[in-house]
């Protein structure tokens, strides 16, 4: 099947970071997590598949097509969500809309209302008396009413309370129910993504850690927990991740290695979260 998102080889430079070409892929039906750490690079990877930054190599196909070249028709079918402000503070929800909509072709009244009623948002409402689950809402209402194909969103989910952070993942789910959808997400939240994603991009320093199938990347990894006289050099080598303390050490290994290393019968098993994932990767081994 074609890919809804083809990002290959991206690579950005600023003064003191760089995004070294970063590969990935999404199909129509699917949920795709973008995970990192603080400045792995998550939005400055999501700036440059929405052209909002010059990248220095590598390229962008939506849709199929060059996002360059195509990018006025392919906007018409991405929804974007972000979490910086770009609405007018003192304009209704209604003005705001009427401000919005007519840079869709397809833009649907019928489907803005569905989900202004759903979200519980009145048209009457001011930008500035939004609070900050609403504004989300508001802003996935209209990134949603204009039969996007493509829904980004950078950390949607970042300091909104866990009910409405849980609505919210409902209605994500709903919206690729009709298998033609997709939605890039980036967050810190992992659970989030336990919840919801199918497949997760990590990345980590600029670079590409893993994209793969969420259920793939868990089954492939272990948390192994024993004592810590049993660790040797060679041992610890073979370790993704290590955290050692006085009673013992946990460690995230890949499956295959463990399989094959002297401690196997001797740990017990674990089966690892993906925050156990990103943390233990970013922070390598400490204590060692
Ligand atoms: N315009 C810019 N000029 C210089 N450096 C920048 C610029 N924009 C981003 N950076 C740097 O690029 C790095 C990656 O930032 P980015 O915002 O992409 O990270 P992130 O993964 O989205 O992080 P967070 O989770 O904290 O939002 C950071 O070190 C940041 O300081």
């Amino acid at each position: 099947m074609e890919n809804i998102l083809e990002v290959k080889n991206l690579c950005k430079s600023y003064d003191e970071f760089s995004l070294k070409g970063i590969n990935f892929s999404l199909e129509p039906g699917y949920i795709m997590g973008f995970i990192g750490p603080n400045g792995a690079g998550k939005s400055t990877t999501i700036k440059a598949i929405m052209n909002l930054i010059k990248t220095d190599a590598g390229q962008i196909e939506i849709f199929g097509k060059d996002h360059l070249k195509y990018e006025k028709e392919i906007k018409e079918k991405i929804g974007f969500v972000y979490d910086e402000n770009y609405f007018y503070e003192e304009l209704t929800l209604k003005e705001m809309k009427k401000i919005i909509a007519p840079f869709y072709k397809n833009w649907s009244e019928t489907i803005f209302e569905k989900y202004m009623k759903q979200f519980n948002l009145s048209l009457k409402l001011k930008v500035k008396e939004l609070s900050k689950g609403m504004k989300m809402k508001y802003s996935l209402a209209l990134a949603l009413s204009h039969d996007a194909d493509l829904i980004i969103m950078d950390e949607p989910t970042s300091g909104l309370d866990p009910i409405v952070r849980s609505e919210l993942l409902d209605i994500l789910y709903e919206v690729i129910q009709d298998e033609r959808k997709s939605i890039l997400f980036s967050t810190h939240i992992t659970k989030d993504l336990d919840k919801i994603a199918d497949y997760i991009t990590f990345i980590n320093d600029g670079k590409l850690v893993f994209s793969q199938a969420k259920d793939e990347i868990i089954e492939s990894y272990q948390i192994i927990k024993g004592d810590t006289s049993a660790l040797t050099e060679n041992i610890i080598n073979h370790f993704v991740g290590l955290k050692q303390h006085s009673f013992g050490f946990e460690a995230l290994v890949k499956k295959e290695i463990i399989k094959k290393s002297p401690l196997k019968d001797s740990v017990i098993y674990e089966i690892p979260t993906l925050e156990d994932i990103m943390v233990y990767t970013v922070r390598g081994k400490i204590n060692v």
